[in-house]
Formats: C-alpha cells, sequence, structure tokens
C-alpha cells in the first residue's frame, strides 16, 4: 500500500486495540505478494484484493497454487462488477468524452472483464460474484482429492 497509509492507519488501529497484529507493508503489491510467497510465509485465511485493476490477474496468480492461501481459506477480490463495464458489450466503442464524464476507467473494465473470464474458467477455484455495491468475488481453491 502507499506510504502515507502507514501513519493513516495507526491511530485507528490503536483504538481497535489491534495494532501489535497489524503488520502493515509498503510498496507495490506484486512485489510484497512475491515475497511473502518466496518466504514461505505463514498461509492467510482471508485476503483481500482492492488495488490497480490492472493488477488483479498477476496478483490471483501469484497467490492461487502458492501456498499463500490457507486451506479453507478466501480469497476476496474488490469492484468485479465494476461499474457494469466488464458486461457491457462494445466497451472498446463508448465515446471517451461519456466515460470521462462518469468517471469511469475503460482500461479498468476490459481488465475486469478478462479477470472474471479467467477465473470462471479456473478450474483450480470455485467463485462466485457478489453483487455487494461494485461487486466483489469470493473465491475458494478446490482442495485436491
Ligand atoms: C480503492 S483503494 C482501496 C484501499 C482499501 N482497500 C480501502 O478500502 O480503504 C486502492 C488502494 O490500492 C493502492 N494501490 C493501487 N495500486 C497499487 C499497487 N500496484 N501496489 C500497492 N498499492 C496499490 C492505492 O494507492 C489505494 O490506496
Amino acid at each position: 500500500m502507499d506510504a502515507y497509509f502507514k501513519k493513516l492507519s495507526q491511530p485507528f488501529f490503536a483504538r481497535a486495540g489491534v495494532r501489535e497484529r497489524v503488520d502493515v507493508r509498503i510498496g507495490a503489491a506484486l512485489d510484497q505478494i512475491k515475497g511473502m510467497v518466496r518466504d514461505n510465509e505463514q498461509p492467510f485465511d482471508l485476503i483481500f484484493i482492492d488495488a490497480d485493476k490492472t493488477g488483479y490477474h498477476d496478483y490471483y496468480e501469484t497467490i492461487i497454487g502458492s501456498g499463500l492461501l490457507a486451506k479453507g481459506g478466501v480469497l476476496l477480490v474488490d469492484n468485479t462488477l465494476y461499474k457494469g463495464l466488464p458486461f457491457t458489450p462494445d466497451l472498446d466503442k463508448a465515446s471517451p468524452e461519456l466515460l470521462g464524464r462518469l468517471q469511469i476507467n475503460q482500461e479498468y473494465g476490459t481488465a475486469l472483464r478478462k479477470f472474471n473470464q479467467h477465473v470462471a474458467q479456473d478450474q483450480r477455484v470455485e467463485a462466485s460474484i457478489l453483487p455487494i455495491r461494485d461487486g466483489v468475488t469470493w473465491i475458494v481453491q478446490r482442495q485436491e482429492k
């Protein structure tokens, strides 16, 4: 995450009584995730992805099958309905002026469409998009038999 969030978040973690238990890491998310995998860190019961939408595919591919998600753990991915864009036909023909006025990032829409398709056909996981606000995908890894 961004460096300034570390300072910003500390008083809130303290008020919640979890300051000693929260480990804030600064840096590019993909580097951080790869570092955790490389260092064989303890698996997480819950991982939440909510950064740059164009990076989701790489975050997902680095996490799934790496051992970073605990057995029975859940991977949540935010914004997977992204204002409806991943499911909007002819997205590439939309007027840039209109998209700008609606504060819609077309690149994110395209990336999320590909990401959703990728997850839907991935036999390693079971996944559902929950239609909560901007869409949250709930992903669990299938256990090897
Ligand atoms: C939509 S905000 C969500 C933050 C948090 N989940 C929340 O709800 O408050 C996305 C955050 O991801 C950070 N971010 C975007 N791309 C990133 C990257 N490649 N590496 C690390 N952080 C990134 C942004 O700086 C921003 O703080």
